[in-house]
C-alpha cells in the first residue's frame, strides 16, 4: 500500500471485510463475541423480530403499477430469508391506492412458507371481508395520532376510525384472526406538524384494549429523532407493555437507525422495515421510504443481536425488486456491498 494516507487504507479494509464478511449474512469478523457480551451488559433484546412491509409500504406509492407475478416472486424471494412476518398487500379502494388493486390476486397467488405470517393491511369491515375471501389469516387495522392525517389517508376522524376499527377487530376475532394496529404520525405530522407524546399514548391504548396485539409506532415522516422517539415511548409504555409495541421508521432525515436503537434500548424488539428502503405513504408527502431491511439486520448483526434472517437473501430480494421498479436501492450496506462485490 506504499504512502496510502491513513482514511484511504481505512476503506479498503472496509470493502476486504464487506466481501469477505458480509455475504455469509454473518456480522463482520471478530465484532460478533465483543458485541454479544456488550448487548448482554447493556440490556439490548437478544432476538429482534424483524416484520417486512416491503411489499405493502414498499410499493404502495410506487406511480408505475408493478405486474401482479412480480409482487409474487418478491414475496416469494423474502420468503425464503427467514423472515417471519412480511405485510404482503392492502385491502383498501383502488380509487386510493391503485397500486394494491390487485391485493386478491396477490394473496391468492404467494407460496405460503411454514413458519411465515403473511398479514394484509385493512381499514374497514369490507376490506376484512375481501381479505378473508382471498385466504389472509392475519390483518393490520391503520389508525392515526393526527386528526388531519386520519382524514386525508381513511377519510375519517379519529374517533370515527376507532367505530370502525371496533368492528373488524370484533369480526376478526370471531375468525381467530389476530390484529395488530398501527398508529400513524407517532413522531409528527406531514399536516399538523407536532404531535403530542400523550396524543400517540391515547391512541395507542385504544387499538391495544380493544385486542390488537401489538401496537405498531409510526414515524409515518421520518422527522423523527431519538430524543422524541425516547420522549413518545415513555408515555405510551405507560400505557401498553414494551412487549406488545413495534416501532415503523421512515428515514426521511436520516435518523431511523438512531431512532430503532433508542425503541431496543428502551425495551421493544419488534422493528419494521423494508428491503431497499422502499416506501411512504402516498398520504404523506415528502416523506422517503422505510429503514432499509438490510440496513437494520447489518446493525443488529453487529451488536450481536439475532434476527434469524439472511442479509445476502434479503439484498438479492432487494436487487430484484429494485431492477423490476427501476430504482437504485437506498440501503446504504447493498449500496456499499454491490460496490465492494465489483471491486
Ligand atoms: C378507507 C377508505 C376506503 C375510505 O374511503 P371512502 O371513499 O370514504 O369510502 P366509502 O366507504 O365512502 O366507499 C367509497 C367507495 O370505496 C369502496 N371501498 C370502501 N372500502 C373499501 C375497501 N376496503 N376495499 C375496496 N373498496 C372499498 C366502496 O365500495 C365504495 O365504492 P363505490 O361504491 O364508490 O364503487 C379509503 O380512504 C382508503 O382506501 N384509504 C386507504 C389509504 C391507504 O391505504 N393509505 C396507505 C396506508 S397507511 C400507511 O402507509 C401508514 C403506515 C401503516 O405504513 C404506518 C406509517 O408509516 O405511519
Amino acid at each position: 500500500m506504499g504512502n496510502l494516507p491513513s482514511a484511504a487504507k481505512h476503506c479498503l479494509n472496509y470493502q476486504q471485510l464487506l466481501r469477505e464478511h458480509l455475504w455469509n449474512g454473518d456480522s463482520v469478523a471478530g465484532a460478533l463475541d465483543a458485541a454479544q457480551e456488550a448487548s448482554q451488559l447493556s440490556g439490548l433484546p437478544e432476538y429482534v423480530k424483524i416484520v417486512e412491509v416491503g411489499p405493502r409500504d414498499g410499493l404502495q406509492n410506487e406511480k408505475v403499477i408493478v405486474p401482479t407475478d412480480i409482487k409474487i416472486e418478491f414475496i416469494n424471494q423474502l420468503s425464503q430469508t427467514g423472515l417471519s412476518v412480511i405485510e404482503v398487500t392492502s385491502f383498501v379502494s383502488s380509487r386510493w391506492v391503485p397500486q394494491m388493486a390487485d391485493h386478491a390476486e396477490v394473496m391468492r397467488g404467494i407460496h405460503q412458507y411454514p413458519g411465515v405470517r403473511y398479514p394484509v393491511l385493512i381499514p374497514n369491515l369490507q376490506g376484512l371481508q375481501h381479505a378473508v375471501a382471498a385466504g389472509a389469516t392475519e390483518i393490520a387495522v391503520f389508525g392515526a395520532a393526527s386528526e388531519s392525517f386520519s382524514k386525508k389517508n381513511i377519510n375519517c376522524s379519529i374517533e370515527e376510525s376507532m367505530g370502525r376499527f371496533e368492528e373488524v377487530v370484533s369480526s376478526a376475532r370471531q375468525m381467530a384472526i389476530p390484529v395488530r394496529g398501527y398508529v400513524s404520525c407517532a413522531l409528527g405530522c406531514p399536516y399538523e406538524g407536532s404531535i403530542t407524546p400523550q396524543k400517540v399514548a391515547e391512541v395507542s391504548k385504544r387499538l391495544y384494549g380493544m385486542g390488537c396485539y401489538e401496537i405498531s409506532l409510526g414515524d409515518t415522516i421520518g422527522v423523527g429523532t431519538p430524543g422524541s422517539m425516547k420522549m413518545m415511548l415513555e408515555s405510551v409504555m405507560k400505557e401498553i407493555p414494551p412487549g406488545a409495541l413495534a416501532v415503523h421508521c421512515h428515514d426521511t432525515y436520516g435518523q431511523a437507525l438512531a431512532n430503532i436503537l433508542t425503541a431496543l434500548q428502551m425495551g421493544i424488539n419488534v422493528v419494521d422495515s423494508a428491503v431497499s428502503g422502499l416506501g411512504g405513504c402516498p398520504y404523506a408527502k415528502g416523506a422517503s421510504g422505510n429503514v432499509a431491511t438490510e440496513d437494520l439486520i447489518y446493525m443488529l448483526n453487529g451488536m450481536g443481536l439475532n434476527t434469524g434472517v439472511n442479509l445476502h437473501k434479503v439484498m438479492e430480494a432487494g436487487e430484484f425488486i429494485c431492477k423490476a421498479v427501476n430504482k437504485t436501492t437506498n440501503s446504504k450496506v447493498a449500496r456499499a456491498s454491490f460496490k465492494a462485490r465489483l471491486e
